[in-house]
């Protein structure tokens, strides 16, 4: 597989994992910080149903002060009863808000069904209350404490479900808010408590046996919230502040409050007067309560400073896991653009330099051979590559030259230029094969300058050379292209016609002989020297004609003519 396509192959898998891996750490960080935004809603919708749980639990003193009032009634209590029953309504109305907000959470409370319940509640109260004393009697006091009591676990259970909400988008505070949970519990069964006294402080009677027993098993029950609380401990953001208001809710409500009742009991079980009536003791009373709900917005505080803190954890968290992605597929789409730039385009380059090599072709391609790295290398490497071909070329076309040189040498002779014996022999081999092949007639003509030592006796061996070289030159002038014409040794010439017949192979020795004969020969002393030369023709046909023959006939038919006075051409017969 080519690299290019590899690298393209392995960004494609790369990238995948890589989109893969950042879309789950993304996904997971947005669905935490999803999470504690839900958990920070429910944890005030906790706050908004504890209130309203509160308010309805409060609105009960208020409740049991008007049902104990005499005739004619106390204004100040009705006024009372009337802003206990705004500030319930005030609470519902932020917990419906709240409610609105919701986007996470379910939604435990039922505000339609709450708000009727309160409504014949409120008026089962006030048409008791409009009543005489003398006709409100226990049963009819009891229920419509009863109705009071009932509205506030439609609260508490929103409390319970949002408060699971809250610790489940937020672990870490869990035991906070069951320590909450139990501080609004300590607030609603504190309010129950005070409740047992309403109708023997309004009816001025001795409490029952079972309203002893009441009263027994709720303090029972607040002893064992106050325990659940401390065994809970101290964790959480401010220790002090929850060992302080501890303190404060045993002094106040546990000490002060309980002791309250328990006075009361007292006065009923010695049958003395109570020197209280239900609103009396509901001022002394309510009050002591007071601490429960500093313990509660204590832990509530504490729980919603420790949220606030997780769920700005989980923004900076989700902001970093984005910003980091962010950043990891900029630097691998940069990466994968440097490798590509800066390694496979120089490789490609070069593998195409490389084939253009290979090819002949020397054409220099010089970009990144200044690099320092290792493509640089490579590309230095090809260039030297690049100059030795060049080199090895010119030195393969220069042993060309010199093979051909020798070649040439070889088959030709030194003094004339002519074709050499043995080049002769080579060519007109191949000439003598195709004309019997095709039957042809094949001529030779030899010839031989007539008196040659005298010229050299006379002249020297230098002016024999220059005559040989004189005479080759006017034959050669003589001839036509495909007319072989060789020095076939000492002053003797051959000429092989391309295929012609005896007679004409006779007329072309006769034009050459009469060349020769008129072209004088100036020598460097200004004397002029006139050679001639005799010819020998001969001529074959046919598939058995060999070289050796024509020659032979050839060179009979030259000696004929030197006997017969040279400066002649004789025919073979
Ligand atoms: N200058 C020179 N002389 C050569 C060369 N080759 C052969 N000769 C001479 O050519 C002469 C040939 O002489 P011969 O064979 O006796 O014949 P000739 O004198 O030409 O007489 P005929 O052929 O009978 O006319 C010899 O003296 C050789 O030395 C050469 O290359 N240069």
């Amino acid at each position: 597989m080519k690299i290019s396509r590899l690298l393209t192959l392995s960004t494609a898998v790369l990238a995948l994992l890589v989109f893969g891996m950042l879309g789950h750490i993304t996904r997971e960080a947005w669905l935490h910080y999803d999470d504690t935004s839900a958990g920070l809603q429910a944890l005030r919708l906790t706050q908004r149903a504890m209130i309203a749980a509160e308010k309805l639990s409060f609105e009960r003193g208020p409740v049991n002060a008007v049902l104990g009032d005499r005739q004619p009634a106390d204004p100040a209590r009705r006024d009372r009863l009337t802003r206990a029953r705004a500030a319930t309504d005030l609470a519902l109305i932020q917990l419906e808000r709240e409610l609105q907000n919701d986007f996470g959470t379910q939604h435990p409370v039922e505000m339609a069904s709450l708000y009727q319940a309160l409504a014949e509640a409120r008026n089962t109260v006030d048409t008791l209350a409009s009543a005489a004393p003398a006709e409100r009697t226990p049963e009819l006091l009891k229920n419509a404490i009863g109705r009071m009591f009932a509205l506030v676990p439609l609260a508490l259970d929103a409390v319970g479900g949002y408060t699971l909400a809250s610790e489940r988008a937020y672990p870490r505070i869990s035991r906070t808010l069951i320590k909450t949970r139990y501080a609004v519990e300590l607030r609603e069964y504190a309010g129950r408590l005070g409740s047992v006294l309403t109708v023997p402080l309004a009816k001025r009677q001795a409490l029952v046996p079972a309203e002893h027993e009441q009263l027994e098993m709720l303090r029972g029950r607040l002893a064992q919230l106050r325990q659940q609380i401390q065994a809970l401990g101290e964790d959480g953001g401010n220790p002090a502040g929850f060992n302080t208001v501890m303190a404060r809710v045993d002094e106040i409500y546990f000490g002060t409050g309980l002791g309250l009742v328990a006075g009361i009991e007292a006065a009923s079980r010695a049958g003395r007067d109570y020197g209280m009536d239900t609103g009396q003791f509901a001022q002394r009373y309510v009050p002591t309560m007071t601490p429960i709900l500093s313990l509660r917005d204590e832990l509530l505080q504490e729980a919603q400073t420790q949220a606030q803190s997780d769920h700005e954890h989980a923004r900076t968290e989700l902001l970093i896991v984005c910003s980091s992605g962010v950043a990891i597929l900029l630097a691998l789409t940069l990466l994968l653009l440097i490798v590509r730039r800066r390694v496979i385009v120089p490789l490609l380059r070069a593998t195409r330099a490389v084939i253009r090599l290979g090819n002949g072709d020397y054409s220099r391609d010089s970009s990144g051979s200044q690099r320092a790295d290792e493509i640089g290398d490579m590309l230095r490497a090809l260039s030297t590559l690049r100059t030795n071909s060049i080199e090895r070329q010119q030195l393969e076309l220069e042993r060309q030259h010199l093979i051909d040189e020798l070649r040439r040498r070889a088959d030709t002779d030194y003094l004339t230029g002519l074709l050499n014996r043995r080049a002769f022999t080579t060519a007109s081999t191949q000439r003598l094969r195709r004309a019997r092949g095709r039957n042809e007639t094949l001529a030779v003509v030899l010839f031989d300058i007539d008196h040659f030592k005298s010229v050299n006796d006379s002249h020297g061996h230098e002016t024999g050379d220059q005559v040989l070289i004189r005479v080759a030159s006017v034959v050669r002038e003589e001839l036509r292209d495909g007319e072989i014409l060789a020095r076939h040794g000492g002053e003797e010439f051959v000429v092989m016609p391309a295929h012609c017949t005896q007679e004409q192979a006779c007329a072309l020795a006769e034009r050459l002989r009469s060349a020769i004969a008129s072209e004088p020969l100036t020598l460097a002393d200004g004397h002029i020297l006139r050679v001639t030369a005799s010819f020998g023709v001969a001529s074959a046909a046919g598939p058995q004609i060999s070289l050796d023959d024509l020659l032979h006939a050839a060179d009979l038919a030259l000696y004929r003519a030197k006997r017969k006075g040279r400066n002649r051409v004789e025919s073979a017969a």
